[in-house]
């Protein structure tokens, strides 16, 4: 239950679908955390109602859109973030990502950075993260505590890996399954309804036959999501078709295996043959789309536009440490120039507006993990996890001219938004909100 119920007034803004945003001057009543009422008007706050709400009072410049949905990312990489991004997928991952997430056995360690990396994404406006954790499973419950003690949406998955690699990084298969259903069961026993349990099979180069089929009883049995990577690199692709000679697509090893239903999230996909992607829409399942990472680790230009127009659901993902950047804002940028670049290259209409990645970052990525019952939009009935937008702040990358484009009040929204996707970062990001509690750390 929410300490304080909030009326908010002022400018609002949310998407309503991928081409539409909606956009208030009003007021937004939150009560335990749950949006109650939108007008169009400013509520009379004097009145006896309102006795003992918060009044928060937008300033003309001032706007509140949804939280930010990260759909993927790694919570163990974050101390690479920035480093050692000159090596394709499966070097990268030899090299300098499992050597780290090793670390995570300590979990002494995994608590301190695990801290770290809720903080920073909350101050980034995520209000809701799908975690990787590591292998390791009371390292990554120092993951769920912490998402839990700060007040953040998160499903939160420990790795899953049976398949040898040169760091000696992987479980044996039984003690790997009775591990997990320990860590969903310790995550459910937390019984905190911001942060669940998400099953995590790495991806098709770490994980066998028996462990993903493994998973997805357990997936069955506790109703839980399941998320992997899928079709990220070309060599990454055909190593896995080589260990799986029964299957003729990437996506085949994972349908065998129970893993592709609408519970499921899959990272990157950006290599999906036209069967793939009919076998990923006809199951429901959603993708995370991480341009940071496709680019860094030259993995390829994902064709969202394509995706999209094939009713593929696609949330967006800052995949930190192949990502360079801990926030959605980036991964909209990216999101918009990689299209772009399509576009360019002869892919008429791949070019993705800054409405529709502010869609992507918002409901599209509630509705990737199921979660736009609750949250990624403003509507009556929705969970309150929202930004307060400063576009102007003080030290902020914004400047306020003397002159500015005018417009009537609902333009002038639009283009504070804009500039806000465009050009912003968490200096104007003036207050994050998780079910109407207010989330915003210092550093
Ligand atoms: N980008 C990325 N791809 C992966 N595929 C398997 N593991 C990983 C990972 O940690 N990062
Ligand atoms: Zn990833």
């Amino acid at each position: 239950m929410s300490e304080q119920n909030l009326v908010f007034l002022g400018s609002f803004a949310s998407a309503k679908s991928l081409k539409e945003l909606t956009v208030n001057f009003g007021s937004i009543i939150v009560e335990d955390g749950k949006i109650t009422k939108i007008t169009n008007q400013l509520v009379d706050v004097q009145s006896d109602r309102y006795s003992g709400y918060k009044i928060v009072r937008l300033t003309d410049d001032q706007v509140l859109i949804p939280g930010f949905v990260d759909c993927h990312t790694h919570a163990p990489q974050f101390p690479n973030l920035g480093l050692g991004l000159d090596r394709p997928l499966l070097e990268w991952l030899e090299k300098y990502t499992f050597p780290l997430e090793k670390r995570y056995s300590d979990v002494e360690f995994a608590a301190k950075v695990y801290d770290v990396v809720v903080k920073r994404l909350l101050n980034n406006g995520t209000t809701t993260a799908c975690y990787f954790g590591s292998l390791h499973l009371e390292g990554t419950l120092e993951l769920a505590k912490s998402a839990i003690k700060h007040g953040q949406r998160a499903l939160v998955g420990k790795v899953s890996m049976n398949l040898k690699n040169d760091a000696g990084y992987y479980n044996d298969t039984k003690k790997e399954l009775a591990e997990v259903e320990r860590f969903v069961e310790a995550v459910l026993e937390y019984k905190n309804d911001l942060v669940q349990p998400i099953l995590t099979p790495r991806f098709a180069v770490s994980c066998d036959d028996e462990l993903m089929s493994g998973l997805a009883d357990i997936s069955d049995k506790y109703e839980c999501r399941i998320q992997s990577h899928i079709s990220e690199n070309h060599s990454e692709i055909e190593y896995v078709l080589k260990i799986n000679p029964d299957c003729e697509s990437y996506a085949h090893v994972y349908d065998k295996n129970r893993i592709l239903n609408n519970r499921c999230i899959m990272a990157h996909a950006i290599h999906l043959t036209d069967n793939e992607l009919q076998t990923m829409v006809h199951k429901g399942v959603a993708i995370a789309h991480c341009p940071a990472s496709n680019t860094r680790l030259c993995s390829g230009l994902c064709p969202v536009r394509k995706y999209l127009d094939s009713h593929l659901v696609v949330g967006l993902g800052t995949d930190v440490s192949g990502g360079d950047s801990a926030t959605i804002l980036d991964a909209m940028r990216r999101t918009m120039d990689v299209s772009a670049h399509l576009e360019m290259k002869g892919n008429k209409g791949f070019a993705i507006s800054w409405i529709e990645a502010f869609y992507l970052a918002t409901l599209g990525g509630a509705k990737a993990l199921k979660l736009d019952h609750k949250i990624g939009s403003f509507e009556v009935g929705k969970e309150f996890d929202a930004l307060l937008i400063d576009p102007y702040a003080v030290d902020g990358p914004i400047d306020k001219h003397a002159y500015s484009v005018s417009g009537n009040a609902e333009e002038h929204v639009i283009n504070l938004l804009q500039k806000f996707i465009y050009v912003g970062d968490d200096r104007n990001i003036a207050q994050v909100y998780v079910k109407g509690e207010k989330a915003k750390y210092l550093l």
